[in-house]
């Protein structure tokens, strides 16, 4: 579902590599921790998947397409079919829980009866039904965060991308939004999320591919966040 193959990117003028020959494979249906110190490079390998940067050398396939080929006009259907989630939720402000979740559908051109019909199911998906009126800020962390995958995966994409989603959750709600991200990837969805979170990754026990200096340096299945045989 997404092949790296000998992939290197530094960024205009920097000196050294933000990533230097990686090559991962992950397979559809595959859940994959990202793990490795500030500045190693995973936030650069996701943004790579959605071609928000391109590759300096190898190739980057998503769903068997190179997609540093793809045409310009074929980004925007390419980023469609993945949903994203952040560490800081990133949701519209002035939008209801029912808005921001809708919003997504919208913009891709959904029939009004399409959202009507998909949104109070997600909601229900992801643990918030009867909040869809509620505003952003009358939601507690978790709660938010459960909107932003609501909306990530509102549309069933293909593969979900999760930057550090439990970055700014304590411990119990991290767990939470950890059986969500399985629920889901157990659809079908191709999850890959980049995490400090060692708590998180030695409770899933799921493949860890750890970067250090822009480097694989361990892909491992069922791994914890540190190295263990
Ligand atoms: N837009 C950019 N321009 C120049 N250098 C960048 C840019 N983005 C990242 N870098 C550099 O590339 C390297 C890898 O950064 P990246 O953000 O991918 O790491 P990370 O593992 O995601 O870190 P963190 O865990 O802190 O988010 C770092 O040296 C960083 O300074």
């Amino acid at each position: 579902m997404i092949r790296f193959e000998k992939v290197s990117k530094t960024y205009p003028g920097q000196g050294h590599a933000a990533l230097e020959n990686v090559s991962i494979d992950v397979e559809k249906g595959e859940f994959v921790f990202l793990v490795g110190a500030s500045g190693s490079g995973k936030s650069t390998a996701l943004r790579l998947v959605l071609r928000e940067a391109r590759p300096t050398a190898g190739r980057v396939y998503v769903a068997g397409k190179e997609i540093n080929r793809l045409a310009g006009w074929k980004v925007p259907r390419l980023r469609r079919q993945i949903g994203t989630v952040f560490q800081d939720f990133r949701l519209l402000p002035n939008k209801t829980v029912n808005e921001n979740v809708a919003f997504a559908l919208q913009v891709i051109g959904k029939s009004r009866s399409e959202v009507t019909r998909v949104v109070p199911e997600t909601l229900e998906l992801v643990g918030l039904e009867g909040k869809g009126d509620r505003m952003p800020d009358e939601l507690s962390g978790g709660e938010q965060q459960r909107v932003a995958i609501a909306r990530a995966f509102v549309n069933r994409p293909m593969i979900l991308i999760a930057d550090e989603p439990t970055g700014n959750l304590d411990p119990a709600t991290s767990v939470g939004i950890m059986k969500l991200l399985d629920r889901i990837n157990r659809t079908g969805t191709t999850v890959v999320m980049a995490t400090h979170d060692h708590g998180v990754v030695d409770q899933m026990r799921k493949r860890v591919v750890e970067l250090s200096a822009g480097q694989v340096v361990r892909d491992q299945a069922q791994g914890g966040y540190g190295f263990s045989h």
